[in-house]
């Protein structure tokens, strides 16, 4: 058994600039050997040709039937499992594996595989979800695809690309995608030139990593978008039971809003902080390390769904 290759998830909607980052990922990264899915709609993937011929070293595989969020869903399956056999029997060596998603997907569902399918959950670890978001066409994208909203509130990294097309005039913008989702960190990138070392730096799936969740301070949402995310802290302890049995109520009461929620815990009587971390109604958690007699305990939750009533949460967490 190796230990798990880390999986890069790169989203967003149509033409927002996944390719052009793509091959400057794989053009300039040289410490690691990539290997590529990708999902292209119902058309030749000339977006591979590309990549394949600047890096014949990568191995890349193209999903053509259907998009990968939906009836495309088996087909990924099938590739990661083929992928899977060709590492465990040596036919082919990767350190990195990057899928890009078509404009349209939702990348819910393909989270979700790498979380709960035993087999690929062993041998690929979810790293991060990389958004990209066109700066230019975004605010119309986000009224009327609402997909796009999605995308942002699963990002761990998103990347705001042709601000070159805007010059200065996206700070507004930038603060709507804080809004929107405060846990991910926000860079602007042109014609995908990402500092790789930002990569290194993903870990949004681990349970180890220490939440530092931007505050909340915008007083309104001034593109009405409907993803919204809050950071809830508190430095009371919070009873084990009382606060699953909360945890319990908002996953069947807002099964259809959590996108995604991360927190670090202060539990009562318990010397470990308690991690947890979910997408949609998929969540985990684990002790972390022990609370050290230098700091003071704290719990800090970040919540980022569709429409979540934020005062009703503040309330039901104040309330226990
Ligand atoms: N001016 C400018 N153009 C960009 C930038 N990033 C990407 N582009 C251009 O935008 C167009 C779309 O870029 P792609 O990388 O193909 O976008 P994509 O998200 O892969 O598109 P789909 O595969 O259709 O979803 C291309 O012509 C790129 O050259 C940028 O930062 N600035």
């Amino acid at each position: 058994m190796i230990s798990p290759i880390p999986v890069f998830i790169i989203t967003g909607f149509l033409g927002a600039g996944k390719t052009t980052l793509l091959n400057h990922i794989l053009y300039h990264q040289t410490t690691h050997k990539i290997a590529v899915i990708e999902n292209e709609l119902g058309n030749t993937a000339l977006d591979s040709i590309v990549l394949s011929q600047e890096n014949q070293s990568l191995h890349i595989k193209t999903l053509q039937n259907g998009c990968i969020c939906c009836s495309s869903h088996a087909e990924l399956e099938m590739t990661l499992l083929e992928l899977i056999n060709q590492l465990s029997t040596h036919q082919t060596e990767f350190s990195r594996l990057m899928i890009e998603c078509t404009g349209m997907a939702d990348p819910g569902s393909i989270i979700k595989k790498f979380l709960t399918h035993d087999l690929i959950s062993n041998y690929f670890q979810l790293q991060g979800v990389i958004t990209l978001v066109d700066a230019v066409n975004a605010p119309y994208q986000f009224q009327h695809f609402h997909v796009t909203q999605a995308q942002i509130g699963y990002a761990d990294l998103i990347l705001v690309s042709k601000t070159d097309l805007i010059q200065n005039r996206y700070q507004d913008f930038i603060k709507q995608l804080a809004y929107m989702n405060s846990r991910a960190k926000i860079h602007s990138i042109i014609n995908g030139r990402l500092d790789l070392t930002l990569l290194d730096q993903l870990n949004g799936f681990s349970l180890s990593s220490q939440p530092n969740f931007k505050c909340q301070e915008l007083p309104s949402n001034p593109l009405d978008t409907q993803v919204n995310s809050f950071v809830i802290r508190r430095s009371e302890p919070f009873e084990l039971q009382t606060l699953s049995l909360l945890f319990d109520k908002i996953l069947i009461n807002f099964k259809d809003q959590l996108l995604r929620y991360k927190a670090i815990l202060y539990i009562k009587d318990i010397p470990e902080r308690l991690l947890l971390q979910g997408i949609q109604q998929i969540h985990n958690s684990e002790f972390g390390s022990p609370w050290t007699g230098s700091e003071a305990p704290f719990s800090e939750l970040v919540f980022i769904g569709i429409a979540l009533p934020e005062q009703e949460f503040r309330k039901a967490f104040n309330d226990l």
